[in-house]
This record gives C-alpha cells, sequence and structure tokens, in this order.
C-alpha cells in the first residue's frame, strides 16, 4: 500500500511516455499484488492517480473534455501478463481522450519487459481503419525517448485546425440518429422519419443507423460497445449531436451521455423542439412551454452537472441548440421550486385561453355553419388543401404550407363553399405522429378536442410516402384516443400526383378515399362533393334526431 501511495511523488519529464525508474517500480508493484497497475500522469510529469485495475478500470479525474482537445493525461498501466494493448486499453485511450496509453509488460520477476504505446489519430480519417495509432514496442529502458509533448500538439493543432473549419462551414448542428429495431416491420420507415424530424429541427444528418437489438440494455440501451461505435463515428464526422429514435429515461440519457461525451435527444426532445420552434400566438407558445417543462421535470432535477449544458443553450425560437430551445421567455434552466411555479402559472394561463376559445365556440354553433375539421399525420398536405379549398392565394388568407413537420400547430379557420350545402367552415390544426410523446398530447388537448366540434373529419393522407397505410393506421388511433372515431370521415389521398400509381390504388380500395392533389389542384370537385354529402348525412340525421325529440315531447304533453 505505502508503496503505491509512494507512486504519487514520482515526476517524470514532461512530454515523455515515462521513466526507465518509473518503469520498473510499475514492473515490481505489478508482480506483488498480481493485477495490473496503473499511473495517470499529467503534462507536467506529474502522477495524478494511481490504481490497480486496468485500463478501463482506471480511476480518471473529472476530465474537462473540451470537444476541441485531449484530456491532457497519459496512462502508464502494466499488463502482469505480458501482451499488447487490449482493445480495453485502445478504447480507454479514445473515449477518454488521452494523451497517449501505454502499457509495460511483465516478465517473472517483476522486471519491466516491452512498451507499447499508442495515441489517437487526428479526427475526419473515416475510413481508415482505427482511431488510433499503435507505435513499435521499445524495451523499458528506452521508455523516455519517445517524445509524447511533440505528438500531442501536433494532434491538438489538427484537431483545433478541424474545429475552425467546421466553425467556419458549419451553421447546421451535426448529427448521427439511431433507431432501435426491435424486429417491427415500420423500424426503417421510423428511422425515416426521424431523420425527417431532425431535419425539420434543423440537424444536418451525418449518418444513420438501424441497430438491431432483441433485448435492450436497461443502461445504455444498445450497449456499452454500440455506444463506442457511435462516439468514434461521431468523432470521424465530426458531429456532436446524438438522437435516438425512442424515449430515453432521464438516467438512461445521463449515462449514454457520460459514456460519449455527446449530447444526446431522443425523439421526444427533437418533437418538443420542433414545437416550440414553429410555435405562434399566445396558447401554442403556452402549451409547447408547458409540454417541455413537464418532460424536462424530471430530468432537469437529477441532472446535477448536466444542468449548465441543458441551460445554455439560449432559450429563443430562433436560435439556441436543438433540445433547448423554447418559445417562453424562460430558459430551461428553472430549478425545483421555480418548474413548480412555472408549471401552475402556465396551467392556469391555459385554462384561460380555453375558456375564451369555448365561448367563441358557442358563437360559432350559434351560427349553425357545417364545420369540417381537417386532420390527418403531419406534412399530410393539411393547410395546402385548405389554401386549394379557399382559393386564399391571396397573401393574407393562405395559412402557412411547407415541407416541414408540424408547420401548423395552431387551429386556423377559413370559410370555404360547398354545392347543395352553402357556406362552410375548414379547421385546419396541428398535425398528428405516430407515438405522440404524451406530454405534448395533455398541452395540446384543448386544441385536439376542438377536433369533435366539427360536424365533419376530413382526414387527409400522404399517398406518395411509403408507410402511407401505417400513418392512417397512427391517426385513426390517435382519432380514437380523442374519442373521435365514429365521427363521419371523409378520406382524401393527397399528393396523388407523386404516388406510385398501384400503391394508389390500393389506398383508394382499403380506405375508400378520395385522390386528390393539394398542390395541382386536382380531385378537388370530387372531394367537395364527397364533404357535401358527408355534410348533408349529418344535417339528416339531425334533423331526424330534432324530429324524433319532437315526436317524444309530443307523445309527453
Ligand atoms: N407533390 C405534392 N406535394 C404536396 C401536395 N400537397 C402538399 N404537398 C407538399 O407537402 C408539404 C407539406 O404540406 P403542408 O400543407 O404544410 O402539410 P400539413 O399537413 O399542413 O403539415 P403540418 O402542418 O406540418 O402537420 C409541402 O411541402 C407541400 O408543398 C400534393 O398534392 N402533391
Ligand atoms: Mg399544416
Amino acid at each position: 500500500m505505502k508503496a503505491l501511495g509512494n507512486l504519487y511523488r514520482r515526476r517524470i519529464e514532461p512530454g515523455r511516455v515515462g521513466s526507465p525508474e518509473l518503469a520498473r517500480n510499475l514492473a515490481e508493484l505489478s508482480n506483488d499484488v498480481r493485477r495490473e497497475v496503473g499511473v495517470l500522469i499529467d503534462r507536467r510529469g506529474r502522477v495524478i492517480s494511481v490504481s490497480v485495475a486496468d485500463a478501463k478500470g482506471t480511476e480518471f479525474p473529472d476530465l474537462r473534455m473540451g470537444e476541441n482537445r485531449l484530456s491532457g493525461f497519459h496512462l502508464l498501466h502494466t499488463h502482469p501478463r505480458g501482451g499488447a494493448l487490449s482493445k480495453g486499453d485502445l478504447s480507454t485511450l479514445f473515449l477518454k481522450r488521452l494523451d497517449a496509453v501505454s502499457a509495460i509488460e511483465v516478465r517473472n520477476e517483476g522486471q519491466p519487459g516491452l512498451v507499447h504505446t499508442a495515441h489517437l489519430t487526428p479526427p475526419g480519417t473515416v475510413g481508415e481503419e482505427e482511431d488510433w495509432r499503435i507505435l513499435p514496442p521499445v524495451p523499458a529502458f528506452q521508455i523516455d525517448e519517445f517524445d509524447l509533448g511533440a505528438q500531442v500538439q501536433a494532434l491538438e493543432e489538427e484537431i483545433a485546425r478541424a474545429a475552425r473549419t467546421r466553425v467556419a462551414k458549419k451553421d447546421h448542428e451535426r448529427a448521427i440518429l439511431v433507431q432501435i429495431d426491435q424486429g417491427e416491420f415500420d423500424a426503417e420507415e421510423r428511422l425515416d422519419e426521424l431523420a425527417e424530424l431532425a431535419r425539420t429541427a434543423g440537424a444536418e444528418v451525418v449518418h444513420r443507423e438501424l441497430v438491431f437489438r432483441r433485448n435492450l440494455k436497461p443502461g445504455t440501451l444498445v450497449g456499452a460497445g454500440k455506444l463506442e461505435e457511435l462516439t468514434s463515428r461521431a468523432y470521424h464526422l465530426d458531429a456532436d449531436l446524438l438522437i435516438f429514435g425512442q424515449e430515453l429515461g432521464a438516467a438512461q440519457a445521463r449515462e449514454i451521455e457520460a459514456a460519449t461525451g455527446l449530447k444526446i435527444i431522443d425523439r421526444t426532445q427533437l418533437i418538443l423542439d420542433i414545437f416550440a420552434l414553429h410555435a405562434q400566438g399566445v396558447e401554442s407558445r403556452l402549451q409547447v412551454e408547458l409540454a417541455q417543462l413537464r418532460y424536462m421535470k424530471p430530468r432537469l432535477l437529477g441532472a446535477g452537472a448536466a444542468l449548465s449544458r441543458i441551460g445554455g443553450g439560449g432559450g429563443s425560437a430562433g436560435g439556441g441548440a436543438i433540445g433547448t430551445r423554447g418559445p417562453g421567455e424562460t430558459k430551461l434552466e428553472l430549478d425545483r421550486r421555480r418548474i413548480n411555479d412555472r408549471l401552475s402559472f402556465l396551467e392556469k394561463q391555459l385554462e384561460g385561453v380555453a375558456q375564451r376559445r369555448e365561448e367563441r365556440r358557442k358563437g360559432r354553433e350559434r351560427n349553425a355553419v357545417p364545420v369540417i375539421s381537417i386532420v390527418g399525420y403531419t406534412n399530410a398536405g393539411k393547410s395546402t388543401l385548405l389554401n386549394a379549398f379557399t382559393h386564399a392565394a391571396e397573401e393574407p388568407r393562405r395559412v402557412l404550407a411547407e415541407n416541414k413537420l408540424f408547420a401548423t400547430l395552431r387551429p386556423t379557420s377559413r370559410q370555404g363553399y360547398l354545392e347543395g350545402i352553402g357556406p362552410v367552415v375548414l379547421t385546419d390544426t396541428v398535425g398528428f405522429i405516430r407515438d405522440l410523446p404524451k406530454d405534448l398530447t395533455r398541452a395540446f388537448r384543448s386544441t385536439l378536442e376542438e377536433i369533435g366540434d366539427a360536424d365533419v373529419l376530413l382526414h387527409v393522407v400522404d399517398a406518395a410516402s411509403p408507410g402511407a397505410d401505417t400513418r392512417l393506421d397512427a391517426v385513426n388511433r390517435i382519432l380514437e384516443d380523442l374519442g373521435f372515431r365514429d365521427m363521419p370521415t371523409v378520406v382524401a389521398l393527397n399528393k396523388a400526383d407523386a404516388a406510385n400509381p398501384e400503391a394508389l390504388d390500393r389506398e383508394l380500395e382499403r380506405t375508400g378515399g378520395i385522390a386528390v392533389s393539394a398542390l395541382k389542384n386536382r380531385g378537388l370537385a370530387e372531394l367537395k362533393e364527397a364533404l357535401a354529402d358527408a355534410v348533408s348525412g349529418v344535417q339528416r340525421a339531425e334533423l331526424a334526431r330534432q324530429e324524433e325529440a319532437r315526436a317524444l315531447a309530443a307523445q309527453y304533453q
């Protein structure tokens, strides 16, 4: 024990891997305890930690890993059973961004044998096999010949140069997507959707990966080995964001972040972020902030050190890093009490808005104008269809339609006209997505409930992208959850201009829908007819109900 403690007093010449004396000490000790013994050395040649463990078990100080630098330590340790650097040694080198890792082989009588040393290679060498370079082994008495200082300097210059060009040309966060495939038939489609979400949030997707896992690891989901691989990829592709296609628990996110040193975001956070970017108007802003806070609360409270990162991105809707954007004035850097205060404030505000809206709704009922609610998966073309329907060519009446997910968050109503019916109100609303995060469903409850005020639903389906049927099912499931599944519904198979004709035919058959192109103004007359039929069906049913009620009343008179 004492001998181990003495190692702390050792110093070596700065810029060297070690000294022959230190190598001898370590080999001797290692021979005595029959275990690996290692020291972590800083750039001034001081021993800052001693451990009896293999490289992975070495105790590291709280390493401040700036993304542009190495950690400033190198690890010198023994291999009591001999042998070159192990996989574990090398991955520790990589993950801890060590200046170098060296292994001293221990001979029979505790004599130091060959010393093996490896250091990192510059980033961006994709295609090259390894993240590190292994130097030819040298005998322990030559351990101080290699100029580690010069090597480190060259490497750091290289890294800094890469970082400078990156800052110069990068206006998007570079992201790696990970979708876990547990054998679902639509895993690939989910990955596509994740890529669309990432793009909408402003990320540049530099790599996407479907990871097949029948069983998930509780801590890291995909396992340490896969995380290592992803970290290596991120290093070479200059990515700093890892986006997971499934929701991560607070502890999972932290563990994965600790293991990779990357910023970790899950699908829910990504969706919340897009909502935050697109939120306009008092109500949606409140709703989004409420959903974000609810989601972040357990994560912020357990986060400790990670908190500063979450809060640091700047909270304005326009700027800031992905996952940190918020519509409210408040950034997400709140403590527990303030979170709770803010949550109840938002809830109260939203109640007020909902009430005012309720009053507006009553006003509309008195008008007795039929209402058609446009629903559907996000990006299906709902807003484009509303524009086409209401001939809202002129700017002020036009609603925003763009190739982004969740472009529309706020319900918008426009007056339209149906032959044989007269004026109708068409309402465009927030799009759906499979596995809609429940914090969002809750926050947008009143918006979603407004759908139920309609007389008829117009379900818009994007028939041009693959997986139209799974998206249609996802929408139906959400409608069912909301209790709207038995409302009269007309299905519009939109983007018919871009759809594969056979797939379109199949969907027409399956749904009894109508093929339209909102963009090219095709099929709209037929769609209007179907809507008029549905509306008059509702009106007839309503008349019959009133009739019946009158008859019933007459009986009791
Ligand atoms: N090819 C083609 N593209 C269309 C058609 N209708 C809409 N789009 C495109 O699809 C994209 C999404 O349209 P939006 O109207 O914003 O879709 P949305 O359903 O309102 O989407 P969110 O509000 O984001 O949920 C836009 O880029 C439109 O130009 C169509 O009939 N054909
Ligand atoms: Mg829209």
